[in-house]
């Protein structure tokens, strides 16, 4: 199963909103705003569309800020993989407000939850909200990560 999803991370104030997911994979997990790409659509509006349906609010200045692979394993056989890409947003139009997919919290840039977080995003999360695009490339088992690599994209 080849999947195409997006991921999108607000950043206002020196703050970064993040959804606590409710339902699916990663449940429980904090998290950007995202989901899958529908048909006929381009990532940059499936990334909005993500956004509006989670937590009601339409992001703005949107920036491309790379492309993430998830490769999940179940032993030696391929279960998914992931291609993601990953915007930041400036602004917003709206309230954030929860959903039955998605509680929204801010948190301070400095503060970011990563014990509550997918195993991989402390390798590139960071880079991210220093502003630089990355590409990367994460291998699991069973959703334990056993190996990475994360690259700056030359710009
Ligand atoms: N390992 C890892 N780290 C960080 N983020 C993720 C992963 N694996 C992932 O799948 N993700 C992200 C990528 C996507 O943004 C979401 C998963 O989207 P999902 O909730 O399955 O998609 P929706 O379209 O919202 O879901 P349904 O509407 O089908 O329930 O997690």
């Amino acid at each position: 199963m080849i999947l195409l999803e997006t991921l999108l991370y607000i950043i206002k104030n020196g703050k970064v909103l993040l959804i606590r997911k409710k339902r699916g994979l990663g449940a429980g997990y904090f998290n950007g705003v995202g989901g899958k790409v529908e048909d006929n659509e381009d990532v940059n509006n499936a990334a909005i569309r993500e956004c509006i349906e989670e937590i009601g609010v339409k992001p703005r200045g949107l920036k491309w800020m790379g492309l993430l692979e998830f490769w999940n394993y179940d032993n030696n056989a391929i279960e998914s993989i992931h291609f993601v890409h990953v915007f930041t947003a400036s602004d917003y139009n709206g309230e954030p407000r929860e959903s039955d997919e998605a509680e929204p919290l801010w948190f301070n840039i400095n503060e970011i939850p990563f014990n509550s977080m997918w195993e991989d995003d402390s390798l590139w999360l960071p880079l991210i909200l220093s502003g630089r695009r990355i590409y990367g490339r994460f291998i699991f088992n069973k959703w334990r990560m056993i190996s990475h690599e994360v690259h700056s994209i030359c710009t």
